[in-house]
């Protein structure tokens, strides 16, 4: 296995840290430079890393306690909260091989076990006694009274943190910062904690999460206390993102990449937990209302670039990724 590089820290890096202060507090042409620095990176290793995000440091510090005690809870506790038809609750380790991958071609199961949690509705909400599909309540438990307000203050402040970024986004594309608001007013959210079981030893095709793309739009990584992340550049080199403590690592993923027309392609990325501890991470992915078509966005196409994709219903990509990750879940022993 490749040893990962060191990345050069800083505004200019491959992986560039960005003080997104100033354009969260809307100081004059701050969100423009922001919106520079996000094309260049997208535009390169499609990842970045947010300093100065407003986002109390006691919220993500409450939700890794949070994931730390659940999976800490004896196995059978786990398993009661089994994920069902969606993925919402425990999935434990063994169950996922990444075999949607067009990216690495993976044999084993991820040495990872993860607990889903989404939009936290009622069970009387409209929304659910309609039965609309791809959302449903989220599994909670019993012997952790703490850990629904926690995870779930931490979800809310990352949607805050996610929405404030959009115009970031859209203004990165060269396009007015409303652009996407329509798309994101009720995006499909999850905030997925993941355990990660040591692996001292490299084994071949043996990962605590197989090279992957993320399928939302963007992804927020909050720093995990141990390395293990890595980006697989255009070259095909492997890097670690600059791991500072209290920021968060962003990454591009699919229907950023569909909308731009793959000028902001979503970027393979892996996780090896070669450290003697647990490693735990705590992803919030934010994506597009289920009701959103996803167009190639205007700035992206032209004359001689045209759209490579059809307009595509998000509630359609999850369903059919469901459907697919849900017969791998069958197929498991
Ligand atoms: O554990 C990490 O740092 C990354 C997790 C990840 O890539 C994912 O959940 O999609
Ligand atoms: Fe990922």
């Amino acid at each position: 296995m490749s040893q990962a590089a060191a990345t050069a820290e800083g505004p200019e890096g491959r992986i560039p840290v960005l003080d997104i202060g100033p354009a969260l507090a809307g100081a004059p042409g701050a969100m423009e430079a922001l919106a520079g620095s996000i094309a260049r990176s997208c535009e390169d290793t499609g990842f970045l890393v947010l300093a100065n995000h407003g986002v109390p440091t006691a919220l993500v510090e409450g939700c890794f306690a949070a994931a730390a005690e659940f999976f800490a809870l004896p196995e059978e506790e786990k398993l009661a909260l089994k994920v069902g038809q969606l993925n919402l609750g425990f999935l434990p380790t063994g169950a996922q091989v990444i075999r949607t991958s067009t990216i690495h071609n993976n044999t084993k199961p991820n040495l990872n076990e993860s607990f889903y949690i989404s939009r936290d509705y009622a069970p009387d909400d409209p929304d659910i006694l309609a039965g609309k599909p791809m959302i449903g309540l989220n599994r909670w438990p019993p012997a952790l009274p703490g850990f629904r307000p926690a995870t779930m203050a931490y979800y809310t402040a990352m949607l805050g943190l996610a929405q404030r970024m959009l115009p970031a986004f859209a203004l990165a594309l060269g396009l007015r910062p409303d652009y996407f608001a329509e798309d994101f007013t009720e995006p499909s959210c999850t905030l997925r904690l993941i355990r990660y079981q040591p692996q001292p030893e490299p084994e071949a095709d043996r990962f605590g999460f197989a090279p992957h793309i993320d399928t939302n739009f963007i992804t927020f990584l909050a720093q995990s206390a141990l390395p293990g992340l890595e980006v697989r550049t255009r070259e095909g080199e492997w890097l670690r993102p600059p791991a500072i403590p209290g920021t968060f690592v962003v990454n591009t993923a699919e229907m950023l990449g569909r909308y731009s027309n793959d000028r902001f392609a979503p970027t393979p990325h892996r996780v090896v937990n070669t450290n003697r501890e647990m490693r735990y991470a705590i992803p919030f992915f934010f994506g597009p209302g289920n009701d959103a078509i996803i167009k190639v966005v205007p700035s992206c196409i032209g004359p001689g670039n045209p759209p490579k994709y059809e307009p595509l219903r998000y509630l359609d990509h999850r369903q059919k990724l469901n459907r697919t990750n849900f017969a791998h879940r069958q197929q498991m022993p």
